[in-house]
């Protein structure tokens, strides 16, 4: 099969203004699609994203046992009827959330569970979660790996109790645990025991849905997490607009100069995207509430930055990309764990960034990027959505940018190229 060719991304010589609505949050359609699986009744989404990380967390959570229903607008979930007996096979594609999450929900069940998932999958840190299961008391079987494939052997119930782990490759092994641990038989009492833990919004989403779902968690001492058992009730809820995914647009508007309404913006969040609101700033931007929309508006000129990207690691490519068309050197730090996201980030972006004639620098925990006249390129995204979404803000000012397989935004965005096709078209 030849590859398609490469998308022309959209440029802009002026201004970009724009006016969006982005679909669903990736982070909380995942998370609400595990709580409903793991529900006492029914509970219906509303708006959710459908995507790949979340049709994949949609299909495993199907695998389990649960049923769901899907219409236009909502998925209804139905948690299963009994513990399922017969083993299956369970595909995470690149998900992170589908990877660290699913199999600790395998473990309550009653069978072996295979986990596999893309060439890179393959490669993204998943010992954590192997050591986990098995202090768990769980025979996982990964040939000594310690990555995907792996079977967990799942015998029909979790004891629980005191768990240590190390988080610092990932926020997504602490919520993996916390999202069962409630029906585990004894709770849960875990310690994160690494030297740093990144990502601490993701975590505060996941111990405010189990709130909002009436498990009882305590969270009094930094790096420890007491879930006592209990139920987990089902609830109904709509998802909210994707914050990350809507920084795209908010840095095409400030590297064009222009401004973007990003529709819907929830005034209270866990989203780790809801940073914007600072971001921008940084950078010499506005931003202004707008009934309840949020307008992001270019300043003067585009600052560099000094940004501990720590907490919201996932923002980064698309901030390295404003940094590479700002006015002044930035430094982007906080970030070593990008090294096991979707791609190595950070070695990804300096490449790239540098092929357009750019000048980035790898540091330990970020990136130092320096700017300089940028000229059209491919652009190789390697098969990471937001690398895609940086190749997008570098395009705008980058007449004739080619963007190597576009479609890997299907992982969180499935119409993000059309989207962005169509806002071309619109005045001014
Ligand atoms: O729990 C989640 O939904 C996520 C947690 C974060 O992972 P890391 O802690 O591995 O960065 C984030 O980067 C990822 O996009 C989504
Ligand atoms: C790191 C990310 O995803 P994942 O949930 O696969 O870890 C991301 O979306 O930036």
């Amino acid at each position: 099969m030849t590859a398609p060719l490469p998308w022309p991304a959209p440029h802009r010589d002026t201004p970009f203004v724009g006016d969006v609505m982005v679909p669903g949050s990736k982070s909380l359609t995942n998370r609400v699609l595990i709580l409903a699986a793991l529900g006492d009744g029914p509970s219906v989404i509303t708006r959710p994203l459908a995507s790949r990380d979340t049709d994949l967390m949609a299909a495993a959570l199907t695998a389990l046992g649960a049923t769901i229903e899907r219409d236009a607008t909502t998925w209804t979930v139905t948690p299963p009827a009994a513990v399922r007996t017969d083993a299956v096979t369970i595909d995470c594609g690149l998900a992170g959330t589908v990877m660290r999450f699913v199999p600790l929900l395998a473990a309550l069940g009653g069978a072996p569970v295979t986990f596999d998932g893309d060439e890179h999958a393959r490669v993204r840190p998943m010992a954590t979660t192997i050591a986990t299961l098995r202090s768990l008391g769980l025979q996982v079987d990964d040939e000594g790996r310690g990555s995907l494939p792996f079977t967990v052997h799942a015998t029909g119930g979790v004891t629980g109790g005191e768990i240590r782990i190390d988080a610092s490759a990932s926020s997504q092994f602490v919520s993996a645990l916390l999202l069962v641990g409630a029906r585990f038989e004894k709770g849960l009492d875990l310690r994160h025991t690494g030297s740093s833990l990144p990502s601490m919004p993701h975590i505060d989403m996941t111990v405010a849905e189990l709130r909002r779902r009436g498990v009882r968690i305590d969270t009094d001492e930094p790096g420890r997490w007491i879930v006592h058992p209990g139920t987990i009730r089902a609830l109904d809820v709509e998802i909210e607009p994707d914050l990350s995914n809507a920084g795209v647009f908010i840095a095409g508007a400030l590297v064009t100069g222009g401004s973007v309404r990003v529709r819907s913006w929830p005034r209270h969040t866990d989203q780790a995207g809801d940073a914007w609101r600072t971001i921008v700033p940084a950078f010499g931007g506005t931003v202004a509430e707008d009934g309840a929309d949020l307008l992001f508006s270019a300043g003067e000129s585009l600052t560099g930055v000094e940004l501990d990207l720590h907490d919201v690691g996932e923002l980064t490519p698309v901030i390295a990309a404003m940094a590479a068309l700002a006015d002044g050197p930035s430094r982007l730090s906080g970030v070593a764990h990008l090294r096991g996201h979707e791609t190595d980030r950070l070695a990804a972006l300096v490449t790239e960034i540098n092929r357009l004639g750019g000048d980035a620098e790898e540091l330990e925990d970020g990136l130092l990027v320096r700017p300089r006249p940028l000229h059209a390129e491919t652009f190789r995204t390697y098969d990471d959505h937001r690398m895609a979404h940086a190749a997008v803000v570098l395009g705008l000012r980058v007449p004739g940018l080619l963007v190597e397989n576009v479609d890997t935004t299907i992982k969180t965005y499935p119409d993000f190229a059309p989207v962005w096709e169509r806002l071309m078209t619109q005045a001014p």
